[in-house]
């Protein structure tokens, strides 16, 4: 459940010593795009000129052709004007039209690096984040960061390219009031970095708010049946009204401190035009002006309003943008622990006998206090079959989890066939370790592809034959078979439906080692039965590690490993563990084990 937020604190600290450099580091992606960039910088470069340039023709329509009554003098002035204002509105649309394409093609690139990033994360880094946070990041914060990147960057260029130009050309018209107008960049500035400060801050809070309400949505959605049967509905409605009370209180602190900053910037470009305008009356009167110069002056200055009325979204948009790029670094910092070693080698099906050895492996959660597994040492030959048996959360599944690397072992090795696992390319093993966990995970994919996802290349006679083995042909009476959409998770299929799938996709195209975790948990005794017989075929040629808590599918093991207090306390067969072992009888029957103190009852 969402309790706090998961950046890093190191990369919190970093970002707090500079808000930008997790922007900044996000410049490769805009590489590719560098000449859509300057083509577009260009062409805004060009719009503004031209928007610029039309004060200066009205000064010279007013104190020229106005002034002496020249008709046709008025008629080229007036007809320059026309001009700039089509060259502008030619300009705006090559730039929007170049600005579209180029930042969302970025976007893509960098939500395409993230979701591949995540993928190669080792399985502790996924139990660490929380899914709604991972969500948030590769949604709505991309989203951001393309926003500030395609026209917030852009506007806050040109905005500040426009002050200077407009600046030097009031010099130019006046040197005091020119000067008076730059002079009123300083509060600017100061409002500017006092705004940034704080908006940042509060952009963070929201950001992690975000994904913290989105978490909890998530897990009310796949939660909602046992959250419904346990009538905790009001309860899960509260904590979300909390949730989303937070979030409605960060965004008003935020459009409040928005909406005072635009305030302030309203007011400064306004006072400073009041001013010119009576000293600019002064000056006309003295003679030091044209009358033409003060409204060439002041449509000039009327041009800086918006770009500093805009000053406060820009910055917004740029402190929104950098805290997203923030936590994307977060994410994007972790380095994937478990890869490839530089000398690693792939090993074919047909190479591999499937010889698997634990060499006084130890493993632990990282974080967690002690370890799970210690000192485990245990072979499985060629062809074997061996459950694995013991209480409840003594370490079966993180064992086995340990076979396909999803977690790396803390000390000792795995071999198989005497290569460590870590010497073997991980695409490879995965492919020679068949998988099915506890809890049957379907994708919201149609059966087939739910089927072949570890082997995309497998034909139809193969996948047949897994859905054979796993009795599971209950797939072809789906309302288009195999092409059927499952539900998000396998929701539309029963949890029997689900675990024989699983099976099948754990079997499928025979693997070297197979590694499952309570295959027939959820399957009555009549299918127990046909996919313990069907197993059986399978397991003859194959070496596997099966958790095992009934003692019905113990007897499709040729050996059985007693695991208690994360290490392996007794080998043998079930026959012979049953006689000389009494935490093994106890924890497979419903026996109350005496003199093995850390055994409990498994459920039956
Ligand atoms: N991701 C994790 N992070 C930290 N601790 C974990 C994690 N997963 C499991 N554990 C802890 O490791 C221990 C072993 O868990 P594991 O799931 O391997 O037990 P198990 O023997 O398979 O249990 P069961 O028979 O109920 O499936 C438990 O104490 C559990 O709380």
């Amino acid at each position: 459940m969402p309790a706090q937020s998961d950046g890093s604190p190191a990369a919190r600290d970093d970002a707090r010593t500079h808000p930008l450099r997790n922007l900044w580091r996000l410049r490769p992606y805009l590489r590719p795009y560098a000449t859509e960039f300057a083509w577009l910088l260009l062409a805004a470069l060009a719009a503004t000129a031209a928007s610029l340039a039309v004060p200066l023709v009205v000064q010279r329509v007013v104190d020229g052709p106005v002034a002496r009554h020249d008709g046709t003098g008025l008629l080229r002035l007036g007809a320059l004007a026309l001009l700039l204002g089509v060259a502008e509105a030619v300009l705006i649309f090559i730039r929007r039209w170049t600005q579209s394409s180029s930042s969302v093609g970025m976007e893509a690139a960098l939500r395409a690096d993230l979701y591949a990033h995540l993928q190669r994360l080792p399985a502790g880094c996924h139990d660490r984040w929380q899914s709604g946070q991972l969500l948030s990041r590769i949604t709505s914060d991309l989203s951001v960061i393309r926003r500030f990147l395609s026209f917030g960057l852009l506007f806050l260029v040109l905005n500040l390219v426009t002050y200077a130009a407009v600046v030097v050309l009031l010099i130019r018209l006046h040197p005091w009031l020119g000067l008076l107008v730059a002079a009123s960049a300083v509060p600017l500035f100061l409002i500017s970095r006092r705004f940034a400060r704080h908006y940042h801050a509060a952009s963070r809070r929201m950001q992690d708010q975000q994904g913290d309400v989105a978490t909890l949505v998530e897990e009310t959605a796949q939660g909602l049946r046992t959250m419904r049967a346990y009538g905790r509905g009001p309860e899960l409605a509260a904590r979300f009204g909390t949730g989303a009370r937070t979030l409605h209180d960060i965004g008003l602190d935020k459009a409040r401190l928005l909406a005072r900053t635009s305030a302030l910037f309203d007011l400064v470009p306004n006072l400073t035009l009041g001013v010119v305008l009576v000293a600019g009356a002064a000056a006309v009167a003295r003679g030091e002006l044209t009358i033409g110069e003060l409204v060439a002056f002041v449509s000039l200055q009327l041009m800086l309003i918006w770009p500093v009325q805009s000053l406060g979204w820009i910055i917004a948009n740029g402190q929104e943008a950098a805290t997203a790029a923030d936590r994307i670094q977060e994410v994007l910092d972790t380095p994937p622990t478990i890869v490839d070693a530089p000398h690693a080698r792939a090993l074919d099906r047909g190479q591999v006998r499937g010889r698997l050895r634990f060499e006084r492996v130890a493993f632990g959660y990282p974080g967690a206090g002690s370890p799970v597994l210690c000192e485990i040492d245990l072979t499985i030959e060629p062809g074997e079959t061996l459950a694995l048996v013991g209480a409840t959360g003594c370490g079966k599944s993180t064992l086995l989890s340990l076979v396909p690397r999803l977690h790396e072992v803390t000390a000792g090795r795995i071999t198989l066939d005497g290569h460590d696992l870590r010497d073997l390319r991980l695409g490879s093993l995965r492919r020679l370790v068949g998988v099915a966990f506890e809890e049957p995970t379907l994708f919201s994919m149609s059966v087939w592809e739910n089927l072949t996802l570890g082997r995309p290349d497998a034909g139809e006679d193969e996948v047949r034959a897994a859905l054979a083995l796993a009795q599971a042909e209950f797939a072809y009476r789906l309302p288009w078979g195999l092409a059927t959409r499952v539900g998000e998770q396998g929701l539309s299929l029963s949890g029997g439906q689900r675990q024989r799938l699983a099976l099948a996709r754990a079997v499928l195209g025979r693997p070297a080692l197979l590694v499952l975790d309570d295959p027939l948990s959820a399957l009555d005794v009549h299918t127990e039965a046909l996919v313990e017989a069907a197993l059986r075929r399978v397991l003859r040629d194959t070496t596997a590690l099966l958790v095992v808590h009934r003692p019905s599918t113990v007897a499709l093991a040729d050996r059985v490993a007693l695991l208690d207090g994360g290490r392996i306390v007794a080998v043998g067969t079930h026959s012979e563990l049953l006689a000389g072992v009494p935490a093994y009888r106890a924890v497979l029957s419903a026996e109350p084990e005496r003199q093995h103190g850390g055994v409990g009852l498994v459920h039956s």
